[in-house]
């Protein structure tokens, strides 16, 4: 059974086997406490960790590729930030995402304003061959994405990188996001992976399906990290499920927080504590419960 929305989409049943798959990942983090480790920037260090806590999950951050690639094998999965970046980063990146690939251990890749400079330019187009599971990411840094790796036809409209912020709708990245979920999928051991656009309607897909997620709050805007924390918990999520379900639990976490945290906050100040106690009170049945649209093929 499913209720038809549009003649484009319809929401996911409320028996299909996506949702009971959320739901599953919501209870299974807060039961096991998982630990995803993240090598992130320094801006939105503690917020990454903190949100993690606060679904469910531990944190570890780390820079020196010994101590990444040691936690790895003792951790479910690790989140790689670009945002912030120091020149050694370029060789340790490279160490520990040919370790990481090597080992078939699943990580997250927030690509934070890609398509500037150009070391981080030469960290993400080093990352091609050594993909993670899942890309999560704002429309902007999806398509720069896409094209660093080659893999963009050349016929995606975007008003280009324009700092960490998206310059471009979360729509017009949809080709990128296939594109670049099909890639993760061809270089992951079990053929899976997913790229998550966030924006003010989500966009996720593994490449074949593409879900939107409706929902959040514009203040989510007003707080730096928003977006970084969502890798941090998509990470969080996937030591227990697999990417597709990962970022979109996380994803739709997310939306559900922020929602809340903006009838209860008075300003970016207290919508930051706000949603991170949203975080921890959102429970699995309102995730998965959420509105998902997914596209009609
Ligand atoms: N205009 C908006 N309305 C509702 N939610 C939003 C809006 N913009 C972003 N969000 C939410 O904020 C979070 C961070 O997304 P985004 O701001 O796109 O990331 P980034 O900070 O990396 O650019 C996501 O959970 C997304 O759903
Ligand atoms: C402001 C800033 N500068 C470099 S990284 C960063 C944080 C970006 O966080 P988000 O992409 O989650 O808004
Ligand atoms: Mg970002």
């Amino acid at each position: 059974m499913c209720k038809a929305t549009t003649a484009d989409h319809h929401d996911l049943a409320a028996d299909d086997a996506l949702r009971a798959s959320i739901r599953r990942s919501v209870l299974d983090v807060r039961a096991r406490t998982p630990l995803a480790q993240s090598f992130t920037n320094f801006v939105t260090i503690n917020l990454v960790a903190n949100a993690q806590l606060a679904s469910g999950g531990t944190a570890a951050m780390s820079y020196l590729p010994d101590d990444v690639i040691d936690i790895a094998a003792m951790c479910g999965a690790t989140y790689i930030n670009v945002g912030t970046l120091l020149p050694f980063y370029k060789d340790a990146l490279g160490e520990i995402t040919a370790a990481l690939h090597d080992a078939g251990h699943r990580w997250v890749l927030d690509p934070v304003a890609a398509g500037l400079g150009a070391t981080r330019t030469a960290i993400l187009k080093a990352m091609r061959d050594v993909p993670p599971s899942v890309v999560r990411a704002n429309a902007s840094e999806v398509i720069a994405l896409d094209a660093l790796w080659g893999l963009s036809d050349g016929s995606d409209v975007t008003d280009g990188p324009a700092g960490v912020e998206s310059t471009d709708d979360v729509d017009s990245a949809l080709a990128a996001a296939k594109r670049v979920a099909r890639h993760l999928r061809a270089h992951d051991k079990d053929g899976l992976g997913a790229v998550a656009v966030s924006g003010e309607t989500d966009l996720v897909t593994d490449g074949e399906r593409v879900f939107r997620l409706p929902g959040g709050d514009a203040m989510m805007t007003k707080i730096t990290g928003a977006g970084c924390a969502l890798g941090g918990v998509a990470a969080t999520y996937l030591c227990v499920a697999e990417p597709l379900v990962a970022a979109l639990a996380a994803s739709l976490l997310f939306d559900r927080a922020g929602e809340r945290a903006a009838t209860e906050s008075h300003g970016p100040g207290s919508f930051q504590s706000e949603f991170l106690d949203a975080l921890w009170a959102i429970d699995a049945d309102t995730v998965s419960t959420s509105t998902i649209l997914e596209a009609n093929r």
